[in-house]
């Protein structure tokens, strides 16, 4: 498996959820093994140096990405959910997306202060999820030592607004 190989699997579909959009489909990746373990795999290891307490991911895509990558680490996995969904006291932080826009909650006494994270998710588009997760983290008191993704947009610069952080995308689309 090398990376040429492993963007073959992303099904790109113009116009979806609207027009002008392209959408970088991930699920005819998941769904052959040996891509998904790859890419696990290599989000892994630029999580593994880091001295990782805990992975964090946001619903919905990055808990398919964020848990299997806790597994490999051998730490717990913090979800970032959309509002409404996590039962116990949360913190909440709305954001904008690349198409609409949403809140994500996380359960305020998930991380423990001085908690070293790395946040996964799939994709980084506009940036906008991903600064809401590393808000929703400090916000907690956890170090945020990484952020590792399947997929960069680098025509949304989202990386642009993460400086200070060190980044990992595995494929990038320059358009
Ligand atoms: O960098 P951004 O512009 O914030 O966009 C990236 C985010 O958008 C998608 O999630 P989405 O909110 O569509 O939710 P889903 O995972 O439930 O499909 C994707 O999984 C990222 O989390
Ligand atoms: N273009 C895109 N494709 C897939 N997921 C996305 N999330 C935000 N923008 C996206």
């Amino acid at each position: 498996m090398d990376l040429v190989q492993l963007q073959h699997k992303i099904r790109v579909v113009h116009d979806f959820p609207e027009p002008g959009i392209s959408f970088k489909d991930i699920t005819t990746l998941l769904c052959d093994g040996e891509s998904f373990q790859y890419a696990v795999q290599q989000i892994s290891e630029f999580g593994r140096p880091r001295d990782v307490d805990l992975v964090v991911g946001p619903e919905a895509r990055g808990f398919v990405l964020g848990a299997p990558t806790a597994y490999a680490l051998g730490v717990g996995f913090v979800p970032i959910r959309k509002p409404g969904k996590l039962p116990g006291e949360t913190i909440r932080k709305d954001y904008q997306l690349e198409y609409g826009h949403d809140g994500l909650e996380m359960h305020a006494d998930a991380i423990k202060p001085g908690q070293r994270v790395f946040i996964v998710d799939d994709l980084l588009a506009t940036g906008g999820t991903i600064q809401s997760c590393i808000d929703l983290v400090l916000r907690a008191g956890g170090i945020v030592v990484g952020l590792g993704f399947l997929i960069e947009l680098q025509y949304l610069e989202g990386r642009k607004h993460l400086a200070g952080y060190e980044t990992f995308s595995l494929l990038q689309y320059a358009d």
